[in-house]
């Protein structure tokens, strides 16, 4: 499927619109804490997001709290740390935890045995932990094994395998159930549903929107089962600002319309 996708069409209808963070919205940077959201790309998804009855969540594998950081002033519904936190539209939290306990063996494990991979880099997010190597891709197969074994000694764990990156989250947490859970529910209920991802991670909710005769859309290279792609970030940027202002004039028109055919029916 992968090589012959084309340029997602454009959005006339009622959506739902889902989107992943980095290489998606953001481009990848060195580090983690390096990434912005630019203040023109955050209007957009908000004027999508009113003229979406609201219908706009973000869905990544960052904990909620960089989330909201990444998009201020605005606060769309979340779903972060691969689905693990989800905040609903109304504000309301859904939280995976692991016990306290296990968290503090593994942050000390983890913390412990990077320090013997020079440039690699623990992200600690409560419910899951982030082994980077960007820094250091040398320690690719170090990483991929000492996170092997972690999931191996503790069955409530899954591997979360990304761009430099291998990462341990609850077992049964993924991007589809996540988005599954806010299609369940108002405004997203009943819209058709579309999700932008670069990553494996998105694959899993990719796999949930085709299922629901939505919009996947794949960005960058690499096999996948969404059902469009888009190159890069800056197409991301691109085809969402089209989609934003599309929507807005459809929007204008369909007021005058009703203008129109409300003094129509006052001078009969
Ligand atoms: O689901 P996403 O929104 O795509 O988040 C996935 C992970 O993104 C971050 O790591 C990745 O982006 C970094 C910044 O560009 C990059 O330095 C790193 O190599 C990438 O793996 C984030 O740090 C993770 O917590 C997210 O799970």
């Amino acid at each position: 499927m992968a090589d012959s996708l084309t340029v997602p069409p454009a959005l006339t209808g009622e959506f739902a619109l889902f989107f992943d963070l980095d290489g998606t919205l953001a481009e990848i940077k060195p580090h983690p804490d390096q990434v912005v959201l630019p203040a023109d790309i955050l209007r957009v998804l908000d004027q999508l997001s009113q003229d979406n009855q609201g219908a706009l969540a973000l869905i990544s594998g960052r904990s909620m709290a960089e989330l909201d950081e990444l998009a201020r002033p605005y606060r769309f519904p979340l779903a972060g740390v691969h689905g693990a936190e989800r905040r609903d539209i109304h504000g309301n939290a859904h939280i995976v935890s692991l016990p306290d306990s296990l968290i503090q063996t593994l942050t000390a494990q983890l913390t412990a045995a990077l320090t013997h991979l020079p440039g690699t880099e623990l992200e600690a997010k409560g419910m899951a932990f982030a082994l980077h190597y960007r820094q250091a891709p040398e320690h690719e197969a170090a990483i991929t094994a000492l996170a092997t074994s972690v999931v191996a000694a503790h069955p409530q764990l899954a591997l979360q395998p990304g761009k430099c990156v291998v990462e341990i989250k609850p077992k049964g947490i993924n991007k589809g159930e996540a988005i599954s859970a806010f299609m369940g529910e108002a405004p997203f209920a009943g819209r058709t549903p579309v999700f932008i991802g670069d990553d494996l991670t998105d694959e899993s909710g990719f796999r949930v929107v085709n299922q629901a005769g939505g919009i996947s859309i794949k960005v960058g290279q690499g096999e996948t089962c969404a059902g469009w792609r888009l190159p890069n970030v800056a197409s991301v940027w691109q085809w969402v600002t089209e989609v934003a202002n599309q929507q807005q004039e459809e929007k204008i028109a369909h007021n005058n319309r009703r203008k129109h055919d409300g003094s129509l029916s006052r001078s009969l």
